[in-house]
């Protein structure tokens, strides 16, 4: 039986940001909030991932992810679910029309850093995922120009919403994306998990 998304209600309008997040940090916050601000969004939901499909290394186990995630996200209406796992989908296409099934009623708009939009064209059935939902971008560091010149956003220029009209995307008909500008954090979970490894050799090399 699957469990139950996050309260909403009919005609809400729901920004869906999936990500590993391993660990997850204060850049998806920032992200949520930005993105709760610009693009006209009730809330938003972390899709906390079992794994992304185009990554060879597997992530740290789910259950902790979800902990630590839930203890980050302490915003009204930032929520977290572990939906893929409990649909058994990996594949963002697979997610959202089971998402979108389950919910009648709301929007949904797929969220992602400016990274993700730089390689969205090698994600299954990615022309599927931007004609069923808007999708919302957020600037990351040193990935401006990929994103802006990656063949997404290339192939959908006419569908591009201007990030001055930004508040106009929650509501807009796919296929419809929108690239904004936020203040920019350079944080990372690579990087985070990076100096982790680096404390645990210190504190090795000190026994
Ligand atoms: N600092 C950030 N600025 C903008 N977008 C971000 C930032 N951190 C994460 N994101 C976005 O959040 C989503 C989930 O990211 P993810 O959980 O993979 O974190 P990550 O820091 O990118 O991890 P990793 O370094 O392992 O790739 C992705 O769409 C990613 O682009
Ligand atoms: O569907 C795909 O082919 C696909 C390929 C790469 C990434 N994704 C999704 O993109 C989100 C961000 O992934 P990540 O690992 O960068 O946090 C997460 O929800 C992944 O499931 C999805």
């Amino acid at each position: 039986m699957i469990q139950p998304l996050p309260p909403s209600r009919p005609g809400q309008v729901i920004g869906l940001l999936g990500g590993s997040f391993d660990p997850p940090h204060s850049g998806h916050l920032h992200i949520s909030r930005e993105a709760l601000r610009r693009f006209g969004l009730d809330r938003v939901w972390w899709l906390v991932s079992p794994g992304n499909p185009l990554k060879r290394h597997g992530p740290a186990p789910l259950p902790d992810r979800m902990a630590a995630a839930r203890a980050l996200a302490d915003h009204p209406r930032i929520a977290v679910t572990d939906i893929e796992a409990r649909l058994g989908t990996r594949y963002t296409a697979q997610t959202l029309a089971a998402v979108t099934a389950i919910c009648p009623g709301r929007r949904f708009v797929w969220l992602m850093g400016a990274d993700n939009l730089a390689q969205f064209h090698r994600w299954q059935d990615w022309r599927g995922i931007i004609e069923r939902v808007p999708v919302g971008v957020l600037a990351r560091p040193g990935q401006r120009i990929s994103a802006r010149l990656s063949p997404a956003a290339r192939i959908y220029a006419q569908a591009r919403i201007k990030g001055r009209a930004s508040h106009l995307l929650g509501r807009a008909r796919a296929p419809a994306w929108c690239f904004v500008n936020v203040p920019m954090t350079g944080i990372s979970s690579s990087d985070l998990r990076a100096r982790e490894r680096g404390a645990d050799h210190a504190a090795q090399a000190e026994k």
